[in-house]
């Protein structure tokens, strides 16, 4: 593998009650990029997403993170990657630094910075208030935190800013910036709000029924498709 890769995948099929739903997918994700994953409703990021973290098996090919296989080597990756995807569960009993404090711990991992993520995902006010009571901003703002509380070489992220308020949105652009630029972190993230994946993203990949048809640098697309991300999509998936 391209030590420069931090993901790659190589004729990955995935089927579901013999339907194929991730067909010979190829995917590379450089290290310490923010790769913006679209695609539309059903094409199959989330299921890429959880391929990719080991939380479903491939039907068949390969998928490399960091270098390792990520189903035989889980265990292993777990500590490197971090992920929000679908609703996160949390104990809706404890509060988001007790739930954090469990992760940690989870992680094999005694020192943590709860508090500065809590501060970096706007949560540091909460105090003892238990989760249960916590707005589905909040709940994606923990989501978040507990993606990046371990310090993971891999962030992966399904639809991270849905739900939040436009602060929270621009809060997380610039810490998703930051954790790339300043903490050597990877990150994937797939979003419907293509204005929002062009200001954080350097490079876009596009799936369209379960495969990954175009990858290709944000500035390309910019120089070609000055109007934004929003024609370059549109003419990706329709041609137009
Ligand atoms: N556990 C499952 N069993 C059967 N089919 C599934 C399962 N999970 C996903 N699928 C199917 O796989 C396809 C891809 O779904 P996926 O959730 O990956 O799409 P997506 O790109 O994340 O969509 P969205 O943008 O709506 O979140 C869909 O047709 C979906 O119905």
């Amino acid at each position: 593998m391209d030590r420069k890769m931090a993901v790659n995948v190589e004729n990955l099929i995935k089927t579901f009650n013999q339907q194929e739903v991730i067909k010979s997918c190829n995917m590379s994700v450089r290290r310490n990029s923010v790769y913006g994953f679209l695609g539309a409703n059903g094409a199959g990021k989330t299921t890429v997403f959880k391929l990719l973290i080991g939380l479903l098996s491939p039907t068949a090919g390969r998928i490399e993170v960091l270098g390792m296989d990520s189903f035989k080597y889980r265990e292993k990756l777990l500590r490197n990657i971090g992920s929000m995807i679908e609703t996160p569960v949390f104990y809706e009993h404890l509060s988001c630094k007790a739930n954090l404090e469990i992760h940690l711990s989870y992680m094999g991992m005694k020192d943590g910075n709860i508090d500065s993520v809590l501060k970096d995902v706007g949560l540091n006010v909460t105090g003892d208030k238990p989760v249960s009571q916590f707005s589905m901003g909040m709940r994606k703002r923990l989501g978040i935190a507990r993606a990046i509380v371990h310090k993971p070489k891999i962030l992966i992220l399904d639809e991270p800013t849905n739900g939040l308020d436009p602060l929270g949105i621009r809060d997380m652009r610039s810490l998703f910036r930051s954790l790339a630029d300043n903490n050597n972190m990877t990150i994937l993230l797939s979003s419907h709000i293509l204005s929002e994946v062009e200001h954080i993203a350097d490079t876009i990949g596009v799936i369209a029924d379960g495969t990954v048809v175009e990858e290709v640098d944000l500035n390309t697309i910019k120089n070609k498709y000055p109007d934004g991300l929003e024609n370059y999509f549109f003419h990706v998936l329709r041609g137009k």
